[in-house]
């Protein structure tokens, strides 16, 4: 059997890959200088190993220039260049990536190289917004010149030329305008200068281009006329911060490219500076704003770390690097092990992005430890702006978050007199303490007065106060803290339990409030308060509120009159047992005024105030 080879249109496969790989037009500026880079690169390499290749950094750059009149674009470099061969393989073959196999034979010798190009493809994505391509170059160590050139994906030519020095030059003639696109854009150098800024910033060499820059025209005159001139500037900042060596960094360079990268307006609480080797190695520096992003409560806010590849950028939030709880934090990532696809847009497969992402979570978590233990005050500022979103991800969790981070909360103490951890909480608890306790309230000053925490205070049992609508919630998912139980002091201690004998009181006042109450009960618990309300069950009166303000919902917790014997308004109460009149009024106006103390609204304001002008009166 004979085998045949596939044939293509390549026209029309050009077409289709450059058009579908990339989703962005822009990105061409990228390509073509990450390759201006591994050319020189490759320079380097080569000097390495050649005793007459003296690499005099000096003589390595890459160069933009646009020509508006002529509508081009031209990417010059002063690297290795190409022979009529290497032009032919490399840019005559779609996929073909000489640049691998330069890292290949690297990899033979035990070398490492930090070089971007990988897939063969880069170079294509010129045709994005160029109608014809011309390559000027010529190869270290040869003594000829080429021009490949190419127009419309149709084909390619290469002809010898004339050019000076090694390297090569690669000219753009950008596409004509459409309604959708205007290529001209590309010829501005601002616009050069924020695409290069943005994508390529950390390319090692010089990227240079001439700038136009304005001076005084005549010192001595009077009224100052301005002239335009250009000069050559250097666009890239080439070494990122995160790859310097932490002792070589002062606070304000953190600061400050905390602010180059806009990532907030506020200055950074913290930042972390990690390099890590091993079986995925990367380097990131991480930042804990001081103060919420202003668009953090916004549905537009995007979590996500920016994601370097070797010094190119490929995303600009990576969403996956940052788990929920820590959507807050900023900064960047740098590996040189991802896998990339093709486009260099999305990555190939997660793996190694996991095992990032899992270092950085457990990072972060270590620094707020770290800070927590050794910076109270800090801690304390970190956690009001930042304390929610981290409850907020172990309650959207069911809890499964739930022992890597509730080391992280703090909830003010009764005793203590400020917020504490669940741990301080733990180690205060008392010898014969099962429970922790926490009562629920819009303010510190409001749940400081409830009824129901009386009894708990007179025996010197702590009780966190939990002011957040979300607090209850997290703390029911999580169900315990170091098996010791979470116990709202709002809640009924014997839930249900029938009580011996009936008491003939309470069961009036049951009828008198109907399905208000599932009952009315005596409590030891209240201090010298006459009454409390409380709930049975899972959900609590303060989730109720929650509950009904959140989501309109009707649902109401199961709730419990519980009336302290020992206090004056009982034996009245006792006294009016049988003057059913008396006893509706003034049962309905402890039941109001328990649900006033809870911050439940009272059903019927008027009659309520009706009835206590009636005994004023
Ligand atoms: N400026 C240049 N100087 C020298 N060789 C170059 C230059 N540009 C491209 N090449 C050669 O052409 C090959 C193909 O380039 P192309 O950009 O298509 O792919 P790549 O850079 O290898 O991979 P990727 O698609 O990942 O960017 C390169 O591997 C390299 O051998």
């Amino acid at each position: 059997m004979v085998k045949r080879k596939y044939k293509a249109e390549s026209k029309r496969l050009m077409e289709l890959m450059v058009n579908s790989i990339y989703t962005n037009k822009e990105i061409f500026l990228r390509e073509l200088i990450s390759n201006a880079s591994d050319a020189i690169d490759k320079m380097y390499y080569k000097s390495l190993s050649d005793e007459n290749l003296v690499f005099n950094k000096d003589d390595y750059y890459i160069e933009i220039s646009f020509d508006k009149e002529e509508r081009t674009i031209t990417v010059r470099d002063t690297g290795i260049g190409m022979s009529e061969e290497d032009l032919d393989e490399n840019l005559g073959t779609i996929a073909k990536s000489g640049t691998l196999e330069f890292k290949n034979e690297l990899a033979k010798e035990d070398k490492t190289a930090e070089i971007i190009g990988q897939f063969g493809v880069g170079f294509y994505s010129s045709f994005l917004v160029a109608k014809k391509v011309s390559v000027l170059t010529k190869k270290y160590g040869d003594d000829k010149a080429w021009l490949w050139e190419s127009e419309d994906v149709e084909g390619y030519s290469i002809e010898e030329a004339e050019k000076d020095s090694h390297g090569t030059e690669i000219t753009l003639y950008l596409k004509d305008n459409t309604e959708d696109d205007n290529f001209d854009d590309f010829l501005n150098e601002y616009r050069i200068e924020s695409l290069v800024k943005n994508y390529s910033n950390y390319i090692r060499y010089p990227i240079k281009m001439l700038m136009t820059k304005t001076k005084v025209k005549d010192e001595e005159a009077e009224t100052p006329e301005y002239e335009e001139y250009k000069e050559l500037e250097t666009l890239n900042s080439m070494i990122p911060i995160w790859k310097k060596n932490k002792s070589e960094l002062k606070d304000e360079d953190y600061i400050n490219f905390y602010h180059d990268q806009h990532y907030g307006f506020d200055n950074p609480l913290t930042w972390i500076h990690i390099n890590v080797e091993g079986a995925v190695s990367y380097r990131a520096i991480l930042y804990i704003p001081e103060a919420q992003p202003f668009d953090f409560r916004s549905k537009s806010y995007k979590k996500g770390l920016q994601l370097y590849s070797n010094g190119v950028l490929i995303m600009d939030k990576c969403e996956k690097l940052l788990p929920d709880s820590f959507s807050f934090v900023k900064g960047v990532v740098d590996s040189e092990d991802l896998s990339l696809n093709i486009s260099r847009e999305i990555l190939q497969e997660d793996r190694q992005l996991r095992v990032i992402a899992k270092n950085i979570e457990n990072k972060i978590i270590s620094e707020l430890k770290k800070m927590l233990k050794n910076d109270r005050e800090k801690y304390e500022k970190f956690y009001e702006s930042f304390g929610q979103t981290i409850k907020i991800a172990v309650y959207e969790s069911y809890g499964m978050e739930k022992d890597k981070l509730q080391d992280l909360f703090l909830f003010y103490s009764s005793k203590e007199k400020k917020p504490i951890t669940l741990e301080e909480y733990f180690k205060n608890m008392k010898e014969d303490q099962d429970k922790i306790y926490y009562a629920t309230g819009s303010s510190i000053e409001v749940i400081d007065k409830l009824p129901q925490g009386s009894g708990l205070k007179s025996k010197d049992i702590e009780i966190l106060y939990l002011t957040d609508p979300i607090d209850e919630f997290v703390l029911k998912v999580m169900g315990s803290y170091k098996e010791k139980e979470f116990s709202s002091i709002s809640q009924e201690l014997e839930s249900g339990k029938e009580e011996e004998t009936k008491d003939e009181l309470f069961e009036k006042m049951k009828t008198i409030l109907g399905d208000e109450v599932v009952e009315v009960k005596a409590s030891e618990n209240l201090g010298d308060n006459p009454v409390a309300l409380l709930s049975r069950g899972d959900l609590s009166i303060e989730m109720e509120k929650v509950l009904q303000y959140q989501e309109n919902n009707q649902i109401k917790a199961q709730k419990v009159l519980e009336v302290n014997k020992n206090h004056s308004i009982y034996k009245k109460l006792e006294d009016l047992k049988d003057n059913e009149e008396e006893l509706k009024l003034y049962t309905n106006l402890l039941y109001n005024q328990a649900r006033l103390i809870e911050g439940l609204p009272i059903e019927d304001p008027v009659e309520y105030t009706k009835n206590i002008w009636k005994l004023i009166d």
